[in-house]
């Protein structure tokens, strides 16, 4: 079971093709290259890669021209730029034209392996399928293996909320705890919307500190701040005419709500630094797995913002509502998983169904889909026994004492850490602990998965680029 990303490679510099051939290893990658705009072409038609990286001179034909091309094939694939020094200039007018990003030569892989990572992230969200049911293949048994599953009256109203306002141009909020599908929401309204073939851009705004965030979304001037060597156009500017993803929007600080909310009323912007004023046109799909009523009660959200950004929302219910949705998801995943897993599987046993369904899965369906991987991997024999769900499965749950003691103590020791913390007077207690606890999280996960950055990422339910930008931020050393 493989999610390997294609990324074709195009720069006529042999060892450019070698280096990245190395760096993005088999199976989690497959690099495609080309050494001329004539080769990229034709392997662009044939491979459907998922994400270029394109080095700006080329023998045949200039980087800019070939970008162009791309775009007229497939618009919704991100291109990456490798520019040399001095040609910064034509880099920028390759972004406002609607290339992904750009990076300098010379650059070292840490440098460009996070760009390769958020293209294929965003190239993933674009273009892979968000299947929804239609009415009467939500009553068949038989499901496509990706659909997106859900008969619940509340999970019916996501669809048709789906259906009505895909189309229109308007801001679209979705809440919902983590795990219950937010992203594949996201996903369905850029796919059924008429910016379909036009750019897509999504931006995790709790995986980015302040002061990149706001260069992310609206680009900086050259010599702004200390580190802008070059002028940056932001997503505000590369995605005009097309659609921008926000997730995490309730992890946003007071100071960039207040900057997102002009932009959304005004429709204009400037980089930072500069004072020419950049008109955009960007439809905004918003998420977050806050409370945003009660961040709007205790003031740490605008109440301008939430209901510029709530044209429409959509709610998704938590998996523990969904009624008889649970056992029909648990059902297909156990399907699904065995065939990809190569696993026998027959049928669930009374007890170990009992169990499942008894649960109440804060994690929502990413748990469910985590757990049943995991369940399936441990199984021998086609009847799924209690004593191959994972141990610790459920712990929490009253009647469990071993795991439920364990899981007390180390909760004990952080409320008496958090106590500590507010006896000292900090006000910055949520960031620091969530700070401190991934540091732990990440660097054990790591290890454990052999610094394997897509093995972690899937352990630890998050994308590649947000688990290294999380230990790019918080200097994990994971060598
Ligand atoms: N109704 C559904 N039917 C089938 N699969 C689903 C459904 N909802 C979510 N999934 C699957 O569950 C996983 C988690 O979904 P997703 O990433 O969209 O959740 P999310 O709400 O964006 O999570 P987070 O808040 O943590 O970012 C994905 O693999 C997704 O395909």
């Amino acid at each position: 079971m493989t999610n390997s990303q294609t990324l074709l490679v195009i720069d006529d510099d042999p060892l450019i093709l070698q280096c990245m051939r190395l760096c993005l290893p088999e199976p989690d990658y497959h690099v495609v290259t080309a050494e001329s705009a004539g080769q990229a072409i034709s392997a662009f038609r044939s491979g459907q890669p998922d994400a270029v990286l394109l080095d700006i001179q080329l023998p045949d034909q200039s980087g800019l021209a070939l970008i162009h091309e791309i775009r007229e094939l497939d618009g919704r694939v991100p291109v990456i730029l490798m520019t040399g020094h001095g040609t910064s200039e034509t880099a920028i007018a390759a972004m406002s034209g609607g290339a992904f990003d750009y990076v300098t030569k010379p650059f070292e892989p840490d440098e460009i392996l996070p760009v390769i990572d958020a293209a294929l992230e965003t190239s993933r969200m674009a273009r892979k399928p968000a299947i929804l049911p239609s009415e009467k293949e939500r009553l068949s048994p038989e499901k496509p293996s990706d659909q997106m599953m859900g008969e619940c009256p509340a999970m019916v109203e996501v669809f048709r909320s789906i259906g009505r306002v895909a189309s229109r141009d308007t801001a679209v909020l979705i809440l919902g705890e983590t795990g219950t599908g937010k992203e594949v929401v996201a996903r369905a309204l850029y796919q059924h919307s008429s910016r379909h073939d036009h750019v897509f851009h999504a931006i995790n705004c709790a995986a980015i500190p302040e002061a990149l965030l706001e260069s992310e979304l609206f680009g900086h001037e050259k010599g702004s701040f200390t580190g802008a060597e070059q002028r940056r156009i932001g997503k505000f500017e590369i995605c005009n005419g097309g659609t921008l993803f926000l997730d995490e929007i309730g992890d946003m600080t007071p100071v960039m709500q207040t900057k997102l909310l002009r932009v959304l009323q005004e429709k204009e912007f400037e980089r930072v630094g500069g004072s020419k004023t950049i008109k955009t046109d960007v439809r905004i799909i918003a998420a977050t797995n806050r409370d945003l009523d009660a961040a709007m009660a205790d003031g740490s959200f605008r109440s301008d913002l939430f209901y510029r950004l709530n044209e429409f929302t959509i709610s998704l219910p938590p998996l523990r509502e969904r009624g008889q949705d649970l056992r029909k998801m648990t059902e297909h995943f156990f399907q699904l998983f065995a065939r990809q897993l190569k696993k026998d599987f027959v049928s669930i046993a009374p007890e170990t169904m009992q169990r499942l369904l008894g649960h109440d899965w804060p994690g929502n369906v990413r748990e469910l889909q985590g757990i049943i991987k995991q369940t399936l991997l441990k199984a021998s024999g086609p009847v799924i026994l209690p004593s191959f769900l994972p141990s610790g499965f459920g712990a929490a749950s009253p009647g469990s004492t071993a795991g439920e003691t364990s899981s007390q103590e180390w909760q004990g020791g952080l409320v008496k850490e958090i106590h500590r913390r507010l006896a000292e007077g900090s006000f910055t207690i949520g960031s620091d602990i969530h700070d401190d606890v991934d540091r732990i999280l990440i660097a054990e996960v790591m290890k454990s998965s052999g610094n394997n950055i897509s093995e972690a990422s899937n352990r630890l339910g998050i994308s590649r680029p947000t688990l290294r930008s999380r230990i790019n931020h918080l200097r994990i050393d994971v060598r």
